[in-house]
């Protein structure tokens, strides 16, 4: 291990050894978070001077799995102290010595508290930036803070309207199974080569226990081998001390179409507390797993049936989780965006036409849509695939498909229904069905209004069964640059697809996949603060319904 260079960065490089690794020569992800765990808290307390403790770690997505005979590296550094508490990154990659190919396994944030020194808490000295890096993380970190601490507040919202928001026999599905065969406990006593030199256990050596207990759970219901997929962010609520014996407690919770979330809890017990049975509560976790079948596919898992109390609390909670971690990922994501307005112009006009039909048309029929919340005649869906989000809302709508057609492909009229929108006026067009609109939103976070030039294609159904497709997408328009007044944002794929469901009934589909210009609009919804996705479906269907007559009347 090196003692870091100048930055402050703490390395650890191990060769994977059997000992490490599980039946299939992979390196244990216990082992993997016990390496991550040490180095982080060994670069939190270079730069804090003093003994530290791990108080949580955020979401860890793994990448990529190192098999025995390759090597390990684990940088850490910290990106920013606050008061006691500190921010550490932590970057893992693995590097085969044979082909010299090095990949990335994953990144990590976990926060230190520094411990109190005879009974006073110690200040941190501020992380000297030295690179525009250093600055970006700096920045970045005061954002993951914000998030990190209101977690459970953010969950608390998710599940308040996860137990109105979702019907749990929305679909009826004879193949749900039930999770009860998933329980699984485990004692441990931790002993003096689990802690550190003051008594306290090691964060990462819970985390192995936990991970070990979570993947029997898993891999019970998967008959299977389960791999550790991501981690969901957790926090240490107390420390626990050689001695303690440690009680885990794992269930599957809820399966998503590819991956299950397991629920681990862990108490701890002095000798005395143990027989008394009065346990501390010092961790619990969520843990998601995948298992790939003989043929090498990742295996698709059934709903699960979650009828009693407790069952359908861990259901809601999994579905919450998921949300959060989804909208953590996109949020705080900073990856480069390429650009996706096409310039408008008479040579494209009829490709970006097809185009944009065509994208929403794929979108649409995407496998792994992954449903967020049913209401009444609302369901929303989730689809995150290659560090892409996209959203579908499906709405039962008591209006005949023709009509809703009309009033949606209409934009100057979704001001009306959509607050979204400030205003929306055609500012070219090739005929009915091919239109270019100057939209206008309002300004979020302090920010400036955003502006969007968007094309819209329509077309009616072909023969009985087609939808009505109505798609956007963004484009550039020499006469409209962007100006000073609006912050410009795209819109890569998104648009309606109308179902017609007898005389006077449709059902309303409307994509979104998302940009970094759409992001700040639905951040609170997914992150738990709003329902305003659910509004603005509301408000279209209550619009949809009232104009009707209108367009009848036509
Ligand atoms: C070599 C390898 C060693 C590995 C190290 C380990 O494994 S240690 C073993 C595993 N970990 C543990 O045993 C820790 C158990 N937990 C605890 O002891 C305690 O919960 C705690 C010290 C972390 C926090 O205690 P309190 O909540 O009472 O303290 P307090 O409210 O004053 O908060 C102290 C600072 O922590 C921050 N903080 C609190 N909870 C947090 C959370 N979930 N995520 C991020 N940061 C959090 C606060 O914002 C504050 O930062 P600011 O002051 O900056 O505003």
């Amino acid at each position: 291990m090196s003692t870091g260079c100048e930055s402050g960065e703490v390395q650890m490089c191990h060769t994977v050894y059997p000992l490490h690794s599980n039946h299939l020569g992979e390196l244990s992800a216990g082992q993997l978070l016990t390496w991550i765990d040490t180095t982080a808290c060994l670069a939190a307390e270079r730069h804090a001077g003093v003994a530290c403790v791990t108080a949580s770690v955020d979401d860890i997505q793994i990448e990529e799995t190192a098999r025995v005979g390759q090597q390990i590296c684990i940088k850490a550094r910290v990106n920013r102290a606050f008061n006691t508490s500190m921010e550490v990154g932590i970057k893992v990659a693995v590097a085969d010595p044979l082909t010299n190919v090095q990949k990335h396994v994953c990144t990590a944030f976990s926060t230190y508290v520094a411990k109190p020194t005879g009974g006073k808490k110690v200040t941190l000295k501020p992380v000297r930036l030295q690179s525009p890096w250093d600055h970006l993380e700096y920045s970045l970190s005061a954002e993951r803070r914000r998030i990190r601490l209101y977690h459970e507040d953010a969950f608390n919202n998710l599940m308040e309207d996860g137990l109105t928001f979702y019907d749990l026999d929305w679909e009826e599905d004879h193949n749900k199974i039930s999770t009860d065969s998933t329980q699984v406990e485990s004692i441990e006593l931790v002993l003096p080569p689990h802690a550190n030199h003051q008594g306290n256990a090691f964060g990462g050596q819970i985390m192995a226990w936990m991970e070990t207990v979570a993947n029997i759970s898993a891999s019970r219901l998967c008959k299977a081998h389960a791999t550790l997929k991501s981690v969901d962010m957790f926090k240490f609520r107390g420390p626990a001390t050689v001695g303690d014996r440690l009680v885990f407690r794992a269930i599957v919770n809820n399966t998503f179409q590819k991956s299950v979330e397991v629920g681990v809890r862990v108490e701890a017990y002095t000798c005395g507390e143990w027989t008394a049975g009065k346990a501390r509560h010092i961790n619990s976790a969520f843990l998601i797993y995948q298992a790939v079948s003989s043929k090498g596919e990742l295996i698709q898992f059934p709903r699960v049936k979650a009828t009693r109390k407790d069952s359908v609390r861990r259901f809601c909670g999994a579905i919450a989780r998921r949300k959060i971690r989804v909208a953590r990922k996109y949020i705080l994501s900073n990856k480069p965006e390429k650009p996706v307005s096409h310039p408008w112009d008479k040579g494209n006009q009829s490709y970006l036409s097809y185009n944009n039909i065509a994208a929403l048309t794929v979108l649409a029929a995407k496998s792994g849509w992954e449903l967020s919340s049913t209401a009444q005649n609302i369901k929303t869906f989730t689809h995150d695939e290659n560090d892409v989000l996209s959203i579908k809302v499906e709405m039962q709508v008591t209006v005949h498909p023709r009509p809703a057609y009309l009033l949606l492909s209409d934009l100057g009229l979704r001001p009306n229904w959509d607050t979204h929108y400030l205003s929306c006026e055609v500012i070219d067009a090739t005929g009915e069905d091919d239109k270019i609109f100057h939209i206008t939103c309002p300004p979020v976070k302090q920010n400036k209004s955003r502006d969007f030039i968007v094309l819209m294609s329509r077309r009616s159904p072909y023969k009985n069964g087609d939808p009505y497709v109505i798609a956007m997408r963004s484009v550039t328009l020499a006469s409209h640059p962007p100006t000073a007044e609006y912050l410009r944002g795209e819109v890569q794929c998104a648009g309606f697809l109308i179902y017609s469901q007898g005389k006077d009934s449709c059902r309303v589909c409307y994509l979104n996949q998302l940009t970094s210009g759409i992001i700040p609009y639905i951040e609170e919804n997914l992150t738990g603060w709003s329902n305003s996705i659910e509004e603005t479906a509301f408000g279209c269907i209550t619009f949809l319904e009232t104009a009707q007559v209108y367009t009848t009347l036509l």
